[in-house]
């Protein structure tokens, strides 16, 4: 990081005013007019800070609490009430989902537009116009209008936009939450390179992309600088003053004769299992949003000898689950069909938080099952994972599921499917300790043999 200061923010205040009666507003702006009764908030109150050139800066807080106000200002789509802001270089601001698109361009035209008017040359966009292409990944949409679009499309479009415009400084709220795992892993990619050369502010709920990120943070609270500094620190006490204030709706952790239905009872008394207690006794729990099996999804490969079709995560009824609490236990299913004679299948899955590192993961050679045989040509394979699903950080994680044909160190993919399933942790586990896996069993059933 480089000492050379890109941003400073002196003694930033933006209060807003509402009137009575919208005419109110209007008859305010004229000249000589004053006195109109109004209500003011101060959503921002005297913030202050520096970011250097090659800096990441994150900020979190609650809803309201002023991070997008602060960002606005920053980039002057807002004035402030009282402050200042200097800026010394270009900034480029992904601030709504869709903000700067005209809905009825298409996306091609959209990115001319908006690459225009960050200052770049119709020549410079006919150069970088493919590498944009390939960041947003939204295939013939880019050619469709922007008012098809879904949110998610918006987003990718428009922050593979803002990443190819030279920006020095780049500002990103919150959208990123509306993408899929998978692109947000690109995005966070991109903006560890950016901050290499460049700086970053990115306004996250996901406290642990934060983290990873981020070399300082900002915590806003009603409007004011909380605590500004490291972002272990600042993310674990922002954390834990939402824990405890917050009221966290909880499914049932009881069954009907009162025993805890969770695997983790708060009943037990020694070691890590105390602790499990503890966390239980919280009244907190780590809620999972799972989101249905893609087949058509990107980022599928192999040789197409075999094909995943189905994958799911059940409960131990074999019903299927669309939110799974952390320390539940569940059944990956993965259901896939060969298409032609193969020797030795192999099929695994992994789990990859949203910078794509794996958290965890299993394949069949290495269950309690042992190796399975050859499959003929036409053969269903069926396999079930059954693990304790573990309390995961706030964010968004990817199961992988493939099917090779081979042994551990030595086989050919025959099907690879990125992002078979999406996991959404819509909680902090608030005990870092209760992370990890506990394999419980795999089986492996071939039909059509
Ligand atoms: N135009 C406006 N007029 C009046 N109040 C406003 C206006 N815009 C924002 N506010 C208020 O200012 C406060 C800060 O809003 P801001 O959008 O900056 O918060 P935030 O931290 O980004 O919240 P969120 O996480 O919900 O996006 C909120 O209470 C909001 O209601």
């Amino acid at each position: 990081m480089s000492s050379e200061i890109v941003l400073c923010v002196e003694g930033l205040s933006k209060c807003y005013r509402s009137y009575g009666r919208p005419r109110d507003r209007l008859l305010q702006m004229l000249p000589l007019a004053h006195g109109f009764p109004c209500r003011e908030f101060r959503a921002l109150e005297n913030v202050s800070f520096e970011m250097n050139r090659g800096e990441a800066i994150g900020v979190v807080g609650r809803k309201g609490a002023g991070k997008s106000t602060l960002l606005q200002l920053i980039c002057t789509t807002l004035s402030p009430t009282s402050g200042s802001v200097f800026v010394n270089g270009r900034v480029a601001a992904l601030l709504e989902f869709g903000a700067g698109f005209n809905p009825r361009l298409t996306g091609r035209e959209n990115v001319y537009m908006v690459a225009t008017l960050h200052g770049l040359g119709k020549d410079e966009i006919d150069q970088r116009f493919s590498a944009i292409a390939a960041f947003a990944d939204i295939g013939g949409f880019m050619e469709q209008p922007v008012s098809t679009y879904s949110k998610g499309m918006h987003v990718r479009l428009a922050f593979a936009v803002i990443a190819h415009v030279d920006a020095d400084i780049l500002l990103i709220d919150e959208v990123l939450a509306i993408a899929d795992g998978c692109f947000v892993e690109r995005c966070l990619r991109f903006l560890h390179g950016f901050k290499q050369r460049n700086s970053v502010i990115v306004v996250s709920d996901d406290t642990a992309a934060i983290i990873d990120l981020c070399d300082r943070v900002i915590w806003l609270d009603r409007g004011t600088r909380r605590q500004l500094g490291e972002p272990g620190a600042v993310c674990g006490a922002y954390r834990d003053d939402l824990a405890v204030s917050t009221k966290v709706g909880r499914r049932s952790d009881t069954d009907e004769e009162g025993q805890p239905s969770t695997p983790f009872g708060p009943g037990v008394s020694s070691g890590p299992a105390r602790r499990i207690g503890e966390i239980n006794a919280r009244g907190l729990v780590a809620d999972l949003q799972v989101f249905r099996f893609d087949p058509g999804a990107s980022g599928t490969f192999g040789g197409w000898e075999a094909r995943i079709v189905r994958v799911g995560l059940n409960d131990l009824a074999g019903v299927g689950l669309t939110w799974v609490s952390g320390g539940e236990r569940v059944a990956l299913r993965v259901e896939a069909q060969v298409h032609v004679q193969t020797e030795r299948p192999v099929i695994g899955f992994s789990v990859k938080d949203s910078l794509g590192q794996t958290l965890f993961g299993d394949h069949v050679c290495t269950g309690p099952m042992g190796k399975p045989g050859a499959a003929a040509a036409g053969a269903w394979l069926t396999v079930e994972f059954e693990f304790l699903m573990p309390r995961l950080a706030r964010g968004d994680y990817v199961i992988q599921v493939a099917i090779a044909d081979g042994e551990r160190n030595d086989h050919r993919q025959l099907h690879w499917c990125d992002e078979a399933l999406l996991i959404r942790s819509h909680h902090d586990p608030l005990a870092e300790e209760a992370r990890g896996i506990a394999l419980v069993d795999n089986g492996l059933n071939m039909g059509g043999l």
